[in-house]
């Protein structure tokens, strides 16, 4: 789907990427600020020349080989942190201007009245732009990028400039348009709970260059990933599978490896594809199978191996059945649990601890949407 390579020298910096995404989705450009993230959206998006580069989406070439398409040749869908709407527009005018440059030859898929409600859109459609929220109008820019039919939407830290509530509000719209439409998404962002929503890859970028890139289970216990998040907010990220809903407590059962969780998730449904994060912080270890607990989330697995975090605290990996969680506990409770490889172990997480929010449908589902998609002739 994406092959991006680029090279560029800046005084004091360099940026040397190659990134090969073969799955369609969410690409979440992750990394620390300085590290390069706008400098290659802007080169992908053609608004930046680099030194070197060879850009692939879908197929098309739009960089190398000594031919670069400009920036309006490349059918990408820019959205920044500012939404940059025209204020001598209302709504409507901004959407329009969206559509107006298509050129003819291109096949329209994605049309206003797709993009109305899609994006929730249909109540503000008259309304000035200083009569929006700043959500409101990111929904805006939204719509606008996606009526200029673009191979692909780039969004540079689209909620950056919003609080979090706002966030709140514009996210479950990045959802919907990730799942429903499957349009190919770059996503630049410094904040691990937007990738953890978003993404169903993750290039980790420091100083300029690719740390490491894959799916975000497989780098959620990245050293690099741990460093930059902090260590509060470092834990496996698992995928699973819901395999049967409450209806009277709203809570899900999700099989994960040889184990099952019971997590509160929004509109979960039997057989959806979930992705769930276990804050290390949050995980308790038991030797003995632990009775009488109110947590209900009990699983077996082994110890697969146990490092040093700091001087006072170990970092304990779990193998679940195909599957590591991660727990910090302090160095003392390692030492009187005599904890090591291949020790049994039971793991113990409260439900209200479990961040379940993050889910998308079957990845057979989007391929299945992503392949119509390319059958398109846009
Ligand atoms: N116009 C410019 N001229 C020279 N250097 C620049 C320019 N813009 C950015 N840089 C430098 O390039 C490096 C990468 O910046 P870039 O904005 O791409 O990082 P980023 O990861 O997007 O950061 P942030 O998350 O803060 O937006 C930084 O060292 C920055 O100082």
């Amino acid at each position: 789907m994406f092959s991006i390579r680029a090279l560029k020298h800046r005084e004091g910096f360099v940026l040397d990427v190659a990134i090969q995404v073969d799955s369609p989705g969410v690409v979440a450009l992750f990394g620390r600020s300085g590290c390069g993230k706008t400098t290659l959206a802007n080169i992908i998006a053609g608004l930046l020349p680099a030194d070197h580069a060879h850009i692939e989406i879908d197929g098309v070439a739009l960089d190398g080989n000594g031919k670069s398409l400009r920036a309006e040749e490349r059918r990408i869908g820019y959205v920044f942190q500012d939404a940059r709407l025209f204020p001598h527009l209302d709504v409507m005018g901004n959407l329009r201007y969206g559509e107006k440059r298509v050129k003819s030859s291109i096949s329209r898929r994605i049309s206003l009245d797709m993009v109305a409600p899609l994006l929730g859109l249909e109540s503000l459609l008259s309304r000035r732009v200083n009569q929006l929220s700043g959500g409101e109008r990111q929904r805006v820019a939204l719509g606008r990028a996606l009526l200029s039919q673009p191979r692909l939407l780039l969004l540079d830290e689209p909620l950056a400039s919003l609080d979090a509530a706002r966030r709140e509000e514009v996210l479950p719209y990045l959802e919907k348009l990730r799942d429903e439409l499957a349009i190919p998404m770059i996503y630049v962002s410094h904040q691990f709970e937007e990738v953890l929503r978003l993404a169903t890859h993750v290039v980790l970028m420091e100083r300029g260059g690719v740390v490491s890139q894959g799916r975000l289970d497989e780098l959620s216990l990245h050293p690099e990933l741990r460093a930059i998040v902090g260590p509060d907010a470092v834990g496996a990220v698992l995928h699973g599978t819901v395999t049967a809903v409450d209806g009277g407590t709203g809570l899900a059962t999700v099989r994960i490896g040889n184990n099952s969780l019971r997590i509160h998730l929004r509109e979960a449904k039997v057989g959806a594809a979930v992705r769930v994060q276990l804050l290390a912080r949050d995980i308790i270890l038991a030797t003995s199978r632990p009775e009488n607990l109110s947590v209900r989330n009990v699983m077996t697995g082994a110890v697969s191996r146990v490092v040093a975090d700091d001087a006072d605290t170990d970092l304990v990996y779990v193998d679940i059945g195909g599957a590591l969680v991660l727990s910090r506990v302090t160095r003392a409770a390692s030492i009187a649990l005599e904890l090591r490889t291949g020790l049994p172990i039971w793991v113990l997480v409260k439900t209200v601890s479990i961040r379940g929010h993050a889910f998308y449908e079957a990845p057979e589902t989007v391929q299945e949407r992503s392949q119509q998609y390319e059958s398109r002739p846009w």
